[in-house]
């Protein structure tokens, strides 16, 4: 037929593979010394180690754009190697090294400062004491059942982290969306979901929110009165939105720090393996070993001996400052991959533990492809990896037989409590996972001037998760700041897309290991079958358009929320009863009340328990 191709671009396939080839090994080189120079940074944060991070940035942009303008050279219309269309394609969207030299060095200073100013914030206290996030302020979140001493660490971390990025972050929006249009894309929103090569993104997204919202409803009513027991009428409003600071999360992202409010069945089985791990004495390194086990056990690969002697598990205590925010590293040479993770011995962080784990094993599974295609196949399937083997660790039968619980019933309470303890985990997760973008998409098209940033983040916060703020927000705070990946530039969508695919994939690896009886007792562990499905599409990597090798796991190219709903089925129908039982409506129409606030805990934390000490009198006179 007619060879089209466009004047004066080059169209020999020939020439196109020996440039990949010169690409691939460089790149090798470059990206690995960069990672090295960022590691060193997040696990010793200081100036030196700063500043050969950016250097090494910059060389790995200047590899980029070489590599990139070579690469758009080319017309691949008419080449026969897929492969190579598909990486000369992604080589042409040269990212932030499209920026001129002088704006992707500000770029860059401003990435490692708000990603530095969120990891060294702390939250002090009058006698002098101050709390970081991790371990101090995740603890009292997760544990305090005080409500002003909640609303000290919840207010103190906004002030210490979103407040002090407000600036820097206004100027990264501009930066990122201009490296963005220099690539073609209408903004930075635009780019980051062009990553999904799905037309209907978006619409698909909103589809899917729409069957899970329900459930969702359902949840956050029971919870809501549940809290209304525990906090009263002053602080909770059986009609308006939950306080965002009483859900056991820094962010109310996931609730399962809350389970002992809202425990269905006291009296049947346990879900909480916590006190077993500390009781039999776990420390991070047999957590991560568990976890290692549980992967060699479906035939997949093992941690190699760089991951044990380079990763850091545990937060250093020689006075380092690090960002603790846990991260898997792929250190691009096929050997070297590593874990940094301030590991606290719960089952909350048993969980994340597999979830990195997840990341590496991706990682090792594809790391003979080319570099273009060392990645998930899509985003979220990087993120669903892991919590998919979480999901059979989690099951009581499986923590009975790894030692973290002793009785374990098989009877409906039991069931019970174990879907509502996965439910504040998976359900509660939804509306966050799907507004964090929102909530940016608007930011960097334009929907959201930065005259609004917290009020419309806010009113995201009311629309999906039913949350208000416990004192009142001002464009003085920056509360989406708060959240690790604001400053550290990392899109979220993908834990969404990884939330709701996870089920399909646990339904598919359940089949496959012939599990028999509700999805949601289904425990993979040992089963090959189950691990090549997985193992064989991790290593495709990014080779492959996302919805073929959704088709080798589940059959069918579609995301889809039916598994998930299976999964949860008898809580869903548990929930509806209860519900209706105590009369409580699903939603917050009263969106406009708010809870009460101590005036002088609110300005004065530190008072709290000197409220009936000479000070509260005193202020009251001096009013
Ligand atoms: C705890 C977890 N840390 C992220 C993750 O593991 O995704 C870290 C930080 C940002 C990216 N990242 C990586 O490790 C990447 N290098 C992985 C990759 O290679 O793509 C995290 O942030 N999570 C887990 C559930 C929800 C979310 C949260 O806690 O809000
Ligand atoms: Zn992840």
């Amino acid at each position: 037929g007619q060879i089209s191709f466009t004047p004066g671009k080059n169209t020999d396939e020939l020439d196109a593979k020996k440039l990949l080839e010169e690409y691939n090994s460089t790149a090798e080189v470059v990206w690995n010394t960069y990672t090295e120079a960022s590691w060193k940074y997040n696990t010793d944060i200081n100036e030196a180690n700063k500043k050969e991070m950016l250097e090494r940035n910059l060389e790995m942009a200047a590899h980029t754009l070489k590599y990139g303008e070579k690469a758009r050279q080319y017309d691949t219309a008419d080449f026969q190697d897929a492969s190579v269309k598909r990486i000369i394609k992604k080589l042409s969207d040269i990212e932030r090294a499209a920026l001129p030299s002088a704006q992707l060095e500000e770029y860059n200073t401003l990435l490692s400062n708000m990603e530095t100013k969120y990891s060294v914030a702390e939250v002090c206290r009058e006698n002098g004491t101050c709390h970081p996030l991790d371990p101090d302020l995740q603890k009292i979140i997760a544990e305090s059942r005080d409500y002003d001493e909640l609303l000290f660490a919840w207010k103190g971390w906004r002030d210490a982290s979103g407040k002090k990025i407000r600036q820097d972050y206004m100027r990264y929006v501009e930066l990122a969306n201009k490296a963005a249009t220099l690539n073609g894309h209408s903004d930075n929103g635009a780019f980051w979901r062009s990553l999904y090569e799905t037309p209907t993104f978006e619409e698909d997204l909103e589809m899917l929110w729409t069957e899970l919202e329900p459930l969702y409803k359902n949840l956050h009513a029971y919870v809501r009165r549940a809290l209304y027991n525990k906090y009263g009428s002053n602080y909770i409003n059986l009609k308006g939105p939950i306080p965002a600071h009483l859900l056991g999360n820094m962010w109310a992202q996931t609730w399962s720090g809350i389970m002992d409010l809202v425990m269905p069945y006291p009296h049947a089985t346990q879900v909480d393996a916590t006190p077993a791990m500390v009781a039999k004495g776990w420390n991070a390194t047999r957590m991560f070993q568990e976890s290692d086990s549980f992967f060699t056990s479906l035939g997949l690969l093992p941690m190699p001996k760089e991951f044990w002697d380079k990763s850091m598990l545990e937060k250093p205590s020689d006075g380092r400052q690090v960002v603790c925010h846990a991260s898997a590293w792929d250190f691009y040479n096929r050997k070297d991959f590593r874990i940094k993770q301030c590991t606290v011995v719960t089952m909350d962080d048993l969980i994340t533990v597999h979830h990195e784990m997840g990341h590496v094993q991706y990682f090792l599974q594809y790391k003979d492809q080319p570099v273009s295609f060392r990645d998930g196949a899509n985003p979220g399937f990087h993120e669903a990896i892991g919590d998919v083997l979480a999901l059979s660790v989690s099951t009581p039968k499986h923590l009975q037989s790894i030692g973290l619980l002793d009785k374990v019933e098989n009877n409906q309470e039991s069931d019970i409590n174990f879907l509502m303890s996965m439910a504040l985990d998976k359900i509660a997760f939804l509306p966050f996972g799907y507004l964090m973008d929102q909530w940016r998409w608007k930011v960097f098209d334009g929907r959201i001037p930065s005259t609004e940033y917290n009020k419309e983040w806010w009113n995201l916060r009311m629309k999906y998760q039913g949350l208000c703020p416990p004192v009142t927000r001002t464009e003085e705070d920056f509360d989406p700041g708060a959240k690790f990946h604001i400053p550290a530039n990392v899109p979220y969508v993908r834990y969404f897309v990884s939330f709701v695919i996870q089920f399909q994939f646990q339904k598919a690896l359940c089949d496959a290991a012939k599990h028999v009886g509700p999805l949601h007792t289904c425990d993979i562990y040992k089963s090959k079958e189950a691990g090549k499905l997985l193992g064989d599409v991790m290593k495709l990597g990014f080779s492959k358009p996302w919805p073929e090798a959704m088709t080798m796991i589940t059959g069918q190219p579609k995301m889809s929320a039916q598994p998930l709903m299976e999964y949860f089925k008898p809580l869903i129908q548990w929930l509806e009863e209860q519900n209706n039982k105590n009369n409580d409506i699903r939603g917050w129409p009263e969106y406009d009340w708010k809870p009460s606030t101590n005036f002088f805990l609110n300005f004065f934390p530190e008072t709290k328990g000197a409220m009936s000490s000479h000070r509260g009198i005193y202020f009251v006179l001096l009013l």
